[in-house]
């Protein structure tokens, strides 16, 4: 990847695992700049990763070629507005909140042919496993569509999509969809321990078992269905348990979940921002 300086305003959670994942694909350290309201949150990415710190924003961004908005979706507007005096275009601003939306983005930057990418990653980017989608406005150049999608693709997937208006499907699939695995393997650690294994067992067990079966349907050329269905013995142990998940309408509550998810990051766009032009 060539290197640039990246500046990320905001050092929280998504920050964390997009600078650690850069950094173990040997991004050069001193040249991220982290800015951050919480001193606690600066001191833990310097010690952790040596990357340069700011308390104030806009001495992050002076040097950057690609600025990264980390904040939460409702400090957005505020961050923009106080680093759009000192924008420059040349500067590729990418932001990574939920639901809010490009044309917002730029109606608060305020600068004619602003380069601007929304992207919605997620915290598996940490170990290089992560999944992005991206999309970007018209005034992105073709170097910076692929530096965008280098810096992504060194943490994980990184895919473009073309309608903006799906960044909402995504975030409801892939940006939250960590926190349903976690959900389960959870789940499935207290279920095994309830039937008498001992807990690191069971977290074991339940780790590898997801694990492997993401791995194996990743490798694989057959469907997540087929997969299933060589796993369920007809009359055997497997068709029993996925009689209750559907009996419990699983499909639905997933289906119901990302459409709350979905819904959310709409909610926080009309709330935050302007709807779509
Ligand atoms: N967490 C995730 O899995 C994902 C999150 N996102 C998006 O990433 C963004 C950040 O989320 P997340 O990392 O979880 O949130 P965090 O709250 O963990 O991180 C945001 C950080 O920004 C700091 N901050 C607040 N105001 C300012 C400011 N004016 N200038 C600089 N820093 C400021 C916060 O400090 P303080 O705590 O003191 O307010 C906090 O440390 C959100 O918009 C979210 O939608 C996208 C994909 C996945
Ligand atoms: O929960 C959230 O709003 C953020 C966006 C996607 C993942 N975390």
């Amino acid at each position: 990847m060539k290197q640039c300086t990246i500046a990320f305003i905001g050092g929280g959670n998504m920050a964390r695992s997009l600078i650690g994942g850069l950094i173990s694909n040997q991004f050069t350290a001193e040249n991220i700049h982290v800015s951050d309201a919480n001193t606690e949150a600066l001191d833990n990415l310097a010690s952790r990763y040596n990357v340069k710190t700011f308390t104030d924003n806009l001495a992050a961004i002076a040097d950057a070629d690609v600025i990264i908005l980390a904040v939460k979706p409702q400090q957005l507007q505020s961050v923009i507005r106080q680093i759009a005096p000192a924008w420059q275009q040349d500067k590729l601003l990418i932001s990574i909140a939920a639901g809010i939306r490009l044309n917002d983005i730029s109606r608060w930057l305020d600068f004619e042919g602003a380069a601007i990418v929304r992207a919605m990653p997620n915290t598996p980017s940490l170990v290089q496993a992560g999944a992005t989608a991206l999309c970007a406005n018209d005034y992105v150049t073709s170097a910076q569509h692929e530096l965008a999608e280098s810096m992504l693709r060194a943490v994980g997937l990184a895919l473009w999509i073309s309608d903006e208006k799906q960044m909402d499907a995504v975030t409801a699939l892939s940006g939250s969809g960590p926190a349903y695995f976690f959900l389960v393997l959870e789940a499935l650690q207290t279920a095994g321990m309830e039937l008498g294994l001992p807990e690191e067992t069971a977290r074991l067990l339940a780790l590898e078992t997801s694990f492997g079966a993401a791995k194996m349907a990743l490798e694989s050329d057959e469907s997540a269905c087929v997969l299933r269905q060589r796993v369920t013995s007809p009359g055997g142990t497997t068709e029993r348990a996925l009689d209750v998940f559907e009996q419990g309408d699983l499909r639905g509550l997933f289906k119901q979940a990302l459409t709350a998810a979905a819904q959310r990051a709409d909610e926080l766009a009309e709330q935050l921002g302007q709807d779509y032009d």
